[in-house]
């Protein structure tokens, strides 16, 4: 089913190449005008996507929809010169021989652009990127940053209906980057245009994308808004992806709605739980992020916290604060501190429970304590 508002719609999207299976089984919708981040680690299938909707690929199965017009299956196949969509890449491939009006006008003439409208084309689209005047430039008379706004002018050129972004600025250093990162974030804001954007880097997911989605061996891990990413994170390899280095494990001891009651070991904790299969008894894994974690001598009395005793193992100066490696019992965990605790020192770690999430465990995984544990509850 296609939604009206959709600009993109997959369904079921699969590439599978003898036994590899590229991407499997993907559908997605990106609404007219968001900007959605591709997110995921090397081999999760990110670029297999980008290149089946720009029709540099061919799916295996499933349906593509671009600005409502059906680009492939059932044997038919759109070629990518007539497909309502526009690549910027990794290196921004920018024709160094040529000044940026002639970069500009390239893909004009391909596109069916009258001649007559595309001087004023690049007038328009250099004001809308912010590099008026600049027509004559060669790329090496370009900043970083004025390259990659010719790279997107050149795009959107085409009057494409979605940009298609391939890890833009993977190869930039990391000032650079985050300057540019903000400058393009408000510009796909100011422009409206879709867009898919791909990389591997959470900071420029969050920045770019109105909503991320993450993907993981060729499927969708998670699609959702950025900030619900973090408050909610479906499975543990995303939660561990957005930042949850801290895992417990343990067994349901009760279920209240969307909440489980944990024992770890000797603790009990709370924890959000939206698997409503996982029930008493069963074996769960527990996360929770370093940020939010506070150590004090005495444990803690609000009731909107658990806590763990701690010892304290080491700590990391890391500029804006300090990391610090607690062990509970065989488990090492992290907390981000402002300031720094005596290594050796017992301590009471306190943590919300409104962040802290349990997971499935397969059983396999239950240490000696907790089985020990569970065996004396039931
Ligand atoms: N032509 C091919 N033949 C065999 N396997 C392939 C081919 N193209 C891609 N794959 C495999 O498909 C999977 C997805 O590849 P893809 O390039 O989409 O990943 P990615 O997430 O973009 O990775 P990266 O971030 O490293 O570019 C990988 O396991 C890759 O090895």
């Amino acid at each position: 089913m296609t939604s009206n508002t959709a600009e993109v719609a997959i369904h079921d999207l699969q590439r599978h190449i003898g036994a590899v299976r590229a991407l499997d089984g993907v559908s997605l919708e990106i609404p007219t005008g968001e900007t959605l981040a591709v997110l995921g680690p090397s081999g999760c299938g990110k670029s297999t996507l980008l290149r089946l909707l720009a029709g540099l690929d061919t799916p295996t199965g499933g349906e593509i929809h671009i600005a409502g017009q059906k680009v492939n299956g059932n044997g038919l196949e759109v070629p990518p010169e007539r497909r309502p969509v526009n690549m910027v890449f990794q290196d921004f491939a920018l024709w160094p021989h040529m000044n940026v009006k002639q970069i500009l006008q390239y893909g004009m003439k391909y596109r069916g652009i009258a001649r007559g409208r595309r001087d004023q084309r690049v007038t328009e689209l250099l004001e809308l990127v912010d590099l008026g005047g600049m027509e004559k430039r060669y790329p090496r008379e370009l900043s970083g940053g004025q390259q990659q706004r010719v790279a997107i002018a050149r795009a959107l050129a085409t009057e494409p209906r979605v940009l298609l972004f391939d890890e833009p600025l993977s190869n930039l250093d990391s000032q650079l980057r985050q300057q540019m990162r903000d400058d393009l974030a408000r510009l796909l804001r100011e422009l409206g245009t879709t867009a898919l954007y791909v990389t591997h880097d959470l900071q420029e997911a969050l920045a770019l994308g109105q909503r991320v989605v993450v993907m993981q061996a060729g499927r969708i891990a998670q699609i959702d808004e950025t900030r619900e990413l973090f408050r909610k994170p479906a499975t543990p390899w995303v939660a561990e992806l957005v930042g949850y280095a801290n895992t417990l494990d343990g067994r349901i001891l009760r279920r209240e709605d969307d909440w489980a009651l944990v024992q770890a070991g000797q603790q009990t904790l709370w924890a959000l739980c939206r698997d409503h299969e996982l029930a008493d008894g069963d074996a769960t894994q527990i996360m929770f992020q370093p940020r939010g974690c506070r150590l004090s001598q005495q444990a803690p009395q609000e009731s909107n916290l658990n806590t763990l005793p701690v010892q304290v193992e080491q700590q990391v100066f890391e500029g804006h604060g300090w990391r610090i490696n607690c062990r509970h019992g065989q488990r090492l965990l992290q907390v981000h501190d402002a300031l720094p605790h005596d290594a050796g020192a017992g301590m009471a770690l306190a943590f919300e429970k409104a962040a802290t999430h349990a997971y499935r465990r397969s059983e396999e995984a239950v240490p000696v304590e907790t089985t020990e544990t569970a065996a004396r509850i039931a």
